[in-house]
């Protein structure tokens, strides 16, 4: 792959497509559609042809990810101008026991992938419809799936099991992690940027409206607060995050639900958005005076602070913190709350510092080093669909 040719990469989520387009390393378009479901929008900005829209997509534009594809396609092919795109690099959230490396995709990849949207719901059928829409868009182009369980996949067996019976491990019931593909971008940033860093024990918190956590030594994934499924772990947008499996059990038994009604509740009606009652989103809830809205935030910074302890302590230490993700990112409010009396771990944070969303945000005296480093998933699939082909 030279640097003449066209890469486009997808990273299709819940209810949003985050796309951008590059020539070799540099990029000529990104943008993202968001409030798909809800209320859709459309972000384009490209560099060449100084194309910038900011606009809401129409009922029919916005009806699925697929139909949101189809508004997008005839805006890159005009940046492209006639020159082919070389390859299609795209997130698939969901790599099962099977996938622990990007891959090129065939017809019987695809299938096998297609087996684990039931563990992946709100990602996977999205990733896979993708697929199909670029396949059809660029049919010569080769189509790349990279996943975010695959950097955790050399994680320990104790952290890559459930205490069930050994049979279950064995189909595949495990503990894979997610948000892979920002942990591995994170890494290679402090290797290049803060190698001292890099090499030493590590903790970093991806919140966005899906959140986890990673501790990490050496640049190798040692544990994540997600499982399973992108459920686990702290609590997100309209995830529950961690729950009591007794409390599975109850809403079957005494309460009659179905699974799928099990699943909407758990994946689409829990988190900020369940305990609130207002919103799933940080901005808002941050900027509300109702209580119910700072109670949401206040379970969020405590299973943060929760897991921070934790993986300090299975990595034997602590030596850098890094904060990502949308909220992580852009919320110094929640990083100054998790952050608040931690001076017994090492850490302190300088407000100052925080309040301005960038680099580095502990005081000189804290022995534990705090990070805000932007992530970027499209990013690190370019350089894995660029290293396949
Ligand atoms: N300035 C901000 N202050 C607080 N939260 C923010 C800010 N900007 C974005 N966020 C939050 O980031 C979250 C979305 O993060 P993002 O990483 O883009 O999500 P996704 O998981 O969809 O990729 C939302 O909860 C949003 O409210
Ligand atoms: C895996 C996951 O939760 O992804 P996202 O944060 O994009 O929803
Ligand atoms: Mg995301």
């Amino acid at each position: 792959m030279g640097k003449t040719d066209h890469i486009l990469v997808l990273n299709a989520g819940s209810s949003s497509i985050k796309f951008t387009l590059f020539l070799g390393d540099e990029v000529l378009v990104e943008g993202q559609i968001s409030g798909l479901g809800a209320v859709p929008n459309l972000k384009f900005n490209a560099t060449k042809s100084r194309t910038s829209i900011d606009r809401p997509l129409s009922a029919t534009e916005g009806t699925n990810h697929s139909a949101a594809l189809q508004a997008l396609l005839p805006l890159l092919d005009r940046e492209l101008a006639g020159n082919p795109v070389a390859a299609v690099g795209h997130r698939v959230v969901h790599g099962g026991v099977s996938f622990s490396e990007p891959i090129c995709l065939t017809p019987d990849l695809f299938r096998e992938l297609e087996t684990l949207i039931p563990l992946a719901p709100l990602h996977q059928p999205h990733n896979l419809a993708g697929v199909k829409a670029a396949e059809a868009a660029f049919p010569n182009a080769v189509q790349v799936a990279c996943f975010d369980t695959a950097f955790h996949r050399s994680h320990p067996w104790v952290n890559d099991t459930f205490a069930l019976p050994r049979s279950y491990y064995d189909e595949g019931v495990r503990r894979y992690g997610f948000h892979g593909l920002s942990y591995e971008y994170i890494c290679e940033y402090l290797k290049a940027a803060d190698p001292a860093a890099y090499a030493g024990k590590l903790i970093v918190a991806h919140l966005g409206n899906g959140a986890s956590m990673c501790a990490i030594n050496n640049g190798q994934s040692i544990g994540s607060t997600m499982g399973f499924t992108a459920l686990d772990g702290l609590p997100m947008g309209t995830r529950s995050g961690q729950l009591d499996p007794g409390v599975v059990l109850y809403l079957m038994t005494e309460k009659g639900l179905s699974a799928s009604e099990i699943s909407d509740l758990l994946y689409k009606d829990s988190g900020l958005k369940g305990l609130s009652g207002i919103s799933q989103d940080m901005r808002t809830l941050s900027q509300s005076d109702d209580p119910k809205a700072k109670e949401a935030i206040d379970y969020f910074v405590f299973r943060i602070r929760r897991e921070l302890g934790a993986m300090a302590a299975v990595l034997h230490g602590l030596d850098t913190v890094v904060f990502t993700g949308g909220i992580g990112e852009n919320s110094a409010l929640v990083r100054q709350l998790v952050c608040e009396d931690q001076g017994w771990i090492g850490l302190e944070i300088d407000e100052q510092q925080n309040a301005s969303n960038t680099g580095v945000i502990s005081r000189e005296t804290s022995r534990v080093k705090v990070l805000v480093i932007p992530t970027n998933e499209e990013d690190m699939i370019r350089r894995h669909t660029a290293a396949l082909m």
